[in-house]
């Protein structure tokens, strides 16, 4: 079963939620960049365990430990580079009644269907949101080697139990909007607790979270991220475009269950003349002025920023009785799910978001470079 997204920039995640550890291996980086440690450490800080009240209470210290691919100065040095998390905190038990019967939402019932009973079902075994911590050890690095480039990647949470952030200025490619775009980024860039670019849209979110725990339910949402400094010309047509690389790779993120770049669905229902975005010389170059496009036109980057959402489901464990089989003796069976839950995926998603998108956006620019 291959875990593994990229093409010049590869990157195999590995373990399972209640395995000794999960951790990554990355091929493909360039050698010579000097990792900072410590700030990739905060970076996967960022979507660890357990610190959140709204969050599954498995707290997890989530340290990254590289054990390959650095040089005695701390550089990339060309070998496969390996990066370990341990687990130090299952609590395997909490899923021995799921052992036969699947939760509804959550893969049990396809890692059954796949592997009749040899699957690792603990913590949701290779299926788990845990999986993502690596992602972001790999996406950290990449987004390293990005600000090298000039390029930045931010998300935020756009969407949370019908609670609207104020959206990235992205859509709009003015000068202006440049501005405003590159003060939000960098205002979501203080280590705010819930990333949202508005902090009021954060505290109704989470206090809308809290209420929901409090009812044994769940909550899904949408995370917006962006790239800027992408220069034009990145990315290839048809079947490796930047679309197709960064879908891929974002479908991979639990819960992802829809992906859309500029505009995206509500492009459907505008004309040609609303949806075009004209363009105009500045400093000399041919540029779009607006960015409905999300900064991709044939799977190619207009140089615009790269505009992309991702839309996660609620999460599945649910602490209410649900209908399930038994799959052992095929008969009905009633469920209840026990183990330390997260009540929605998507604050601790937004780093993992940028992870992904530096990820793809870094396989792009090795693999298909503006020429
Ligand atoms: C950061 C993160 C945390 C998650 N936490 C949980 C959790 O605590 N409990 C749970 O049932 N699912 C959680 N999920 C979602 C499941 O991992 C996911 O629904 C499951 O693997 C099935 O995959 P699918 O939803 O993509 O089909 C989390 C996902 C992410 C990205
Ligand atoms: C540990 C993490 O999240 C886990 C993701 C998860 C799932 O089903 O996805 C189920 C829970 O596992 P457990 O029952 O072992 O506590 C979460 O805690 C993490 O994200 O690091």
């Amino acid at each position: 079963m291959p875990s593994t997204l990229g093409t010049a920039l590869r990157v195999s995640v590995f373990g399972q939620s209640h395995s000794p550890a999960v951790g990554c291996v990355v091929e493909g980086l360039p050698a010579g960049l000097c990792v900072d440690q410590d700030a990739l450490a905060a970076f996967v800080a960022r979507r660890a365990p357990g610190s959140d009240p709204w969050g599954t209470p498995r707290r997890e210290p989530d340290v990254p430990r590289i054990v390959s691919g650095l040089n005695s100065r701390g550089e990339t040095c060309g070998a496969p580079l390996a990066a370990v998390i341990e687990n130090t905190n299952t609590r395997s038990h909490d899923y021995d009644n799921l052992l036969d019967v699947p939760r509804p939402g959550h893969a049990d019932f396809t890692a059954w269907a796949k592997w009749h009973g040899a699957q690792d079902v603990p913590g949701g075994g290779h299926f788990s949101g845990r999986l993502t911590g690596p992602l972001c050890v790999a996406g950290g690095i990449a987004l390293q080697w990005l600000a090298t480039r000039g390029v930045t990647v931010r998300a935020h949470v756009a969407e949370l139990a019908g609670i609207e952030d104020t959206p990235f200025s992205a859509l709009d490619n003015s000068l202006a909007a440049n501005a405003e775009l590159a003060r939000q980024m960098d205002a979501l860039a203080d280590g705010r607790r819930v990333p949202t670019v508005d902090p009021r849209a954060g505290e109704l979110m989470v206090d809308a979270v809290m209420a929901t725990r409090a009812e044994k339910d769940t909550l899904g949402g949408i995370v917006e991220c962006v790239a800027t400094g992408l220069p034009a010309g990145t990315g290839s047509p048809m079947f490796d475009g930047m679309e197709n690389v960064l879908a891929r790779d974002l479908f991979g993120i639990p819960s992802v269950k829809g992906v859309e770049f500029g505009r995206g669905f509500a492009a459907a229902r505008l004309r040609g003349t609303q949806n075009n975005d004209a363009y105009e010389v500045r400093d000399g170059a041919c540029v779009p002025r607006t960015n409905n496009a999300g900064g991709i036109l044939g799977g190619i980057t207009t140089g615009a920023p790269l505009l992309v959402r991702c839309a996660f489901k609620p999460i599945s464990s649910v602490m209410v009785e649900q209908d399930s089989v038994d799959l052992g003796t095929m008969e009905p069976a009633r469920l209840e799910v026990r183990g330390r839950h997260d009540t929605t995926a998507v604050i601790r998603a937004v780093p993992v978001v940028e992870a992904v998108c530096a990820l793809g956006i870094a396989d792009a620019l090795l693999a298909w470079p503006a020429e």
